[in-house]
């Protein structure tokens, strides 16, 4: 784990009318680390995501990405300074092949004009050099050519892990990316995190209990929209505030 966060977030509120959504939230990313944030139905941690990844605003508080506030930048900027997304729900062209699937979002990245997908070979080398590079990383070079709706649910999500790689990001946000999934692929998805936090900082928000408490490296509880403990899987396991609030009596192996 690199000392200095990639990135920083202190202080991070959001209304919704009289709703306190997320209140006061402090946390800090790190390469090296896949770092869980966990939480009951309405805790708060879509909205957090939401907020980092600049879809929606802040309230209030600040987030630095390396030492550099980007707080009020929008999220095509925030993208392009290296702070990627993965959705809850599937965001792939289902009729598009996986390596045009990364190769889009790789050329969004790259210039203005996403949308001019078909470019000459020559304009698009760099893109389709980092979607291959993407596709490979994640697992997925064998399936480059398939039609991405033809994939089973578990490589549709490991797709949208490469798509977010193809952005070229620092930080990785996550946002359920085992849901749905059967035994295997959440074993597959479990390794590729591991692999993918060595060159990233990674957020993680997964209501896979089982899976959370094996390969996080630290994990923040959200209560209401608050911040009720922060720790390694050990520390939080045995939080009696934790215990209380959110985790009750169950055990976690
Ligand atoms: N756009 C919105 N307008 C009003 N209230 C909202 C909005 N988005 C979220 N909320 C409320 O903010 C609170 C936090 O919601 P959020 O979706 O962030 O929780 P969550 O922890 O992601 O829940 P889940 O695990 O079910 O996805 C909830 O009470 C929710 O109803």
């Amino acid at each position: 784990m690199s000392d200095a966060p990639q990135l920083s977030v202190r202080g991070l509120t959001r209304r919704f009318g009289g709703l306190v959504a997320v209140n006061e939230v402090n946390l800090d990313l790190h390469q090296g680390e896949v770092h869980a944030v966990i939480g009951t139905n309405g805790a708060g941690k879509s909205t957090l995501i939401n907020m980092l990844s600049g879809e929606i605003a802040v309230s209030s508080g600040s987030i630095a990405l390396e030492g550099h506030d980007v707080t009020r930048m929008p999220q095509p900027l925030r993208a392009k300074a290296g702070i990627g997304r993965s959705y809850q729900r599937t965001t792939i062209f289902p009729e598009f092949t996986v390596l045009e699937n990364c190769r889009l979002t790789a050329q969004a990245q790259a210039q203005p004009r996403p949308w001019r997908i078909w470019e000459s070979a020559q304009h698009c080398a760099a893109s389709m050099e980092r979607a291959q590079s993407a596709l490979v990383r994640a697992g997925l070079a064998q399936h480059a050519e398939r039609i991405a709706g033809s994939l089973s649910h578990g490589a549709k999500r490991q797709l949208e892990v490469a798509m977010c790689l193809a952005t070229a990001p620092r930080v990785l946000l996550l946002d359920e990316p085992l849901a749905g999934m059967g035994a295997e692929e959440t074993e597959r998805m479990l390794v590729l995190l591991q692999e993918l936090k060595q060159a990233h900082a990674v957020l993680l928000v997964e209501h896979d209990m089982d899976a959370v408490f094996r390969i996080a490296d630290r994990i923040t509880v959200m209560v209401n929209g608050s911040v009720v403990a922060t720790g390694t899987p050990d520390q939080i396991r045995t939080d009696p505030v934790v215990r209380t609030a959110y985790l009750g009596e169950e055990e976690h192996a």
